[in-house]
């Protein structure tokens, strides 16, 4: 049986910021929220396409057929105490749709070349399923980078794959937008990626805050690779602007006229020239607390040096 303390323990920690200096009646309003929250955004049913990792758990992980359900579900609730993402809530960072994207496909062609150097980061990789599964897929993991604001979810990807003892990619955890002169941490990444891969990262963020973390992701690639690229996928609209996020954040969202103004304006600011692709792949339910905003795509994503 998983355990059902996790749901009845329901908070939205914010990466470690707890309720503070809250007063009760915003606690309570604030819990009634969660609890509607909770109800849109957690769901107990595993998704359709599940088959894939639960591939991957048994023949990478080497977890019994029988055992993988439990696995799965005892793992999503524990990322989820940790923060609750939509993409946790719904289990769709077990999702390896990824596979199927031609720029995802490149990449892993790019990777495999005989005596390839290239390298790839998987940009707010939470648990890192997409490095787990180029490394089944036979890339060196030697040269596979993952990067997150959340050393937990850093550290729970390795009990999710069990493969703490067996997997040499390198994970760094750091703050992608961290104002001033950034985080650090991440400095050991920079000038080293030929591919860097980010998804359900920028529609987090405002406007600001994504060329921030644009422009930060820049300074990871590879000066010297004219084939440097970033790719991904994140949620879109067809009227680009400013929206509120499932926590009443706020979040800018795209379309591919805004996506590329805003890798135009970081091209500015970084002396470097890019060129975007951005397409939708489907329709995606709101996640406006208040409202159905049926504008809302998934989108597909590519930037290239121009
Ligand atoms: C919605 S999840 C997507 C995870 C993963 N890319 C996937 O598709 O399954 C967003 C991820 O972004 C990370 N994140 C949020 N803010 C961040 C920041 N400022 N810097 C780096 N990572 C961040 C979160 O910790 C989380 O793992």
């Amino acid at each position: 049986m998983r355990s059902s303390t996790v749901l009845s323990a329901l908070r939205f920690p914010g990466h470690g910021q707890g309720l503070g200096r809250c007063s009760m009646a915003a606690q309570d309003t604030k819990a009634s929220h969660d609890a509607v929250l909770r109800g849109k955004i957690y769901i107990d049913a595993l998704p359709a396409d599940v088959a894939p990792i639960r591939r991957l758990l048994e023949k990478y992980s080497g977890i019994r057929a029988k055992d993988v359900d439990e696995h799965i579900h005892y793992m999503r609730d524990r990322l989820w105490e940790i923060y609750p993402y939509v993409c946790i809530g719904h289990f769709r960072f077990l999702s390896l749709q990824f596979t199927y994207d031609p720029r995802y496909q490149m990449a892993l062609r790019r990777l495999l070349l005989p005596r390839s150097r290239a390298t790839f980061l998987d940009l707010a990789c939470c648990v890192g399923q997409v490095l787990r599964q180029l490394a089944y897929d036979g890339v060196d993991a030697n040269r596979l980078y993952g990067t997150d604001l959340e050393p937990r979810f850093l550290d729970a990807g390795y009990d999710l794959f069990k493969d703490r003892a067996k997997f040499k990619a390198t994970f760094v955890a750091g703050d992608m937008v961290k104002p001033g002169e950034g985080d650090a941490r991440l400095q050991v990444l920079d000038g080293k990626m030929s591919i860097i891969h980010a998804t359900s990262f920028f529609h987090l963020f405002t406007w600001d805050d994504q060329v921030q973390a644009a422009t930060r992701m820049i300074r990871f690639l590879d000066p010297h690779d004219p084939d440097a690229t970033i790719f991904g996928r994140h949620v879109g609209t067809t009227k680009p602007g400013d929206r509120q996020g499932p926590r009443d954040n706020a979040r800018y969202l795209h379309n591919a006229e805004t996506w590329q103004k805003l890798w135009d304006e970081v091209g500015k600011l970084t002396g470097t020239a890019w060129r975007t692709e951005f397409e939708p792949i489907e329709k995606v339910g709101g996640h406006s607390t208040s409202s159905l905003d049926d504008t809302l795509r998934r989108m597909s994503f590519g930037v290239y040096r121009a």
